[in-house]
């Protein structure tokens, strides 16, 4: 099973072995070290797939036989010859803040320092008009932490899954509300990988791992992102929730509410954030995210196209 080295990727790559080991299975973990570790540079500027693209390539030279990503650095387009086999039960997919003094967003005073390397925090965190100053930061979820502690910050923006999964959600001193930061499309969810020939081990994922509820909400905030031609590094952000709705029978039927929000073009320091919302079918997940995407262009969104993008 293949995973990159940091912190976060082991502790999620250990609880998918810990579940496939009590499924009977017998797993070994290899590390493979990616130019998204290795560089500095702001994502957008390190291309698509930073984090994500030499785990695929180990796969597909058999180095590993199945690879874990964060699913939300995955870039839209597929890879050919590997198939997604597992979309295991989603993380609370919420941004969360940690500041100093235990202080909320609405509680930080004008000019307070925001660490976020995210194009998406940093838009929906200025179009709240709360006169923060956003930091661009980057490295690892403990160095962007440490900034807080140090002082150098008054708040750093973070997944809360990732803080979760590293059992640090002790440090967070707001959940977001995804009203005020939309979370990136499949944050807090996983991406678990094979050949497309290793038909045993897709199955195999498939019915120890995955979870169908998640799989379709993340397919709907995907697709959306694919129809804005953004990727991981563009301002979008999308939250879908599976929801149980009576049938016109008077049924249980399960349903998609899918949220969404771009930028509306980044314009200097002003930013206008437009947001859209629709619910489908639950076997509609694509079309979904297509339809909202083309509202959201609508409504004034900027299209996003450019090589190299992905969104956090
Ligand atoms: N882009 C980095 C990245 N990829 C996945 C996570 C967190 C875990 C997740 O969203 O599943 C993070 C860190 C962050 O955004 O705070």
């Amino acid at each position: 099973m293949g995973t990159r080295g940091s912190a976060l990727a082991l502790a999620q790559t250990g609880m998918i072995a810990d579940d496939l080991r009590r499924a009977g299975q017998d797993v070994e973990i290899v590390t493979i070290t990616t130019p998204g570790d290795r560089s500095q540079a702001p994502i957008a500027e390190i291309g698509v797939g930073v984090f994500t693209s030499a785990l695929r390539e180990a796969l597909l030279n058999k180095q590993v036989d199945v690879a874990v990503h964060s699913y939300k650095d995955l870039p839209t387009a597929g890879e050919r010859g590997i198939v997604l086999a597992a979309v295991p039960p989603r993380e609370d997919p919420r941004d969360a803040l940690v500041a100093r003094d235990g202080l909320t967003l609405g509680e930080l005073p004008p000019g307070a320092k925001v660490g976020t390397g995210s194009p998406r925090r940093s838009a929906q965190l200025r179009a709240l008009g709360l006169g923060l100053e956003v930091v661009p930061i980057r490295g690892n979820i403990d160095t962007r932490l440490r900034k807080v502690h140090d002082g150098e910050l008054d708040a750093v923006i973070l997944a809360r899954a990732g803080l979760v999964r590293l059992g640090r959600a002790d440090e967070i001193t707001e959940a977001l509300d995804p009203i005020q930061m939309l979370p990136a499309p499949a944050q807090g969810a996983l991406a678990i990988e094979c050949r497309v020939d290793d038909v045993d081990i897709e199955h195999m994922l498939r019915s120890t791992v995955d979870d169908p509820s998640t799989r379709a909400a993340v397919t709907a905030e995907r697709a959306m992102l694919a129809a804005l031609e953004a990727g991981c590094s563009a301002p979008v952000g999308a939250l879908a929730e599976v929801v149980e709705d009576l049938g016109a029978d008077g049924s249980v039927v399960e349903r998609i509410s899918l949220r969404g929000v771009a930028a509306a073009g980044l314009d200097g320091e002003s930013v206008e954030m437009i947001r859209a919302s629709a619910v489908a079918d639950k076997s509609e997940a694509e079309r979904l995210g297509r339809d909202l995407a083309a509202e959201l262009l609508d409504l004034g969104a900027g299209a996003l196209s450019g090589p190299g993008r992905t969104v956090s």
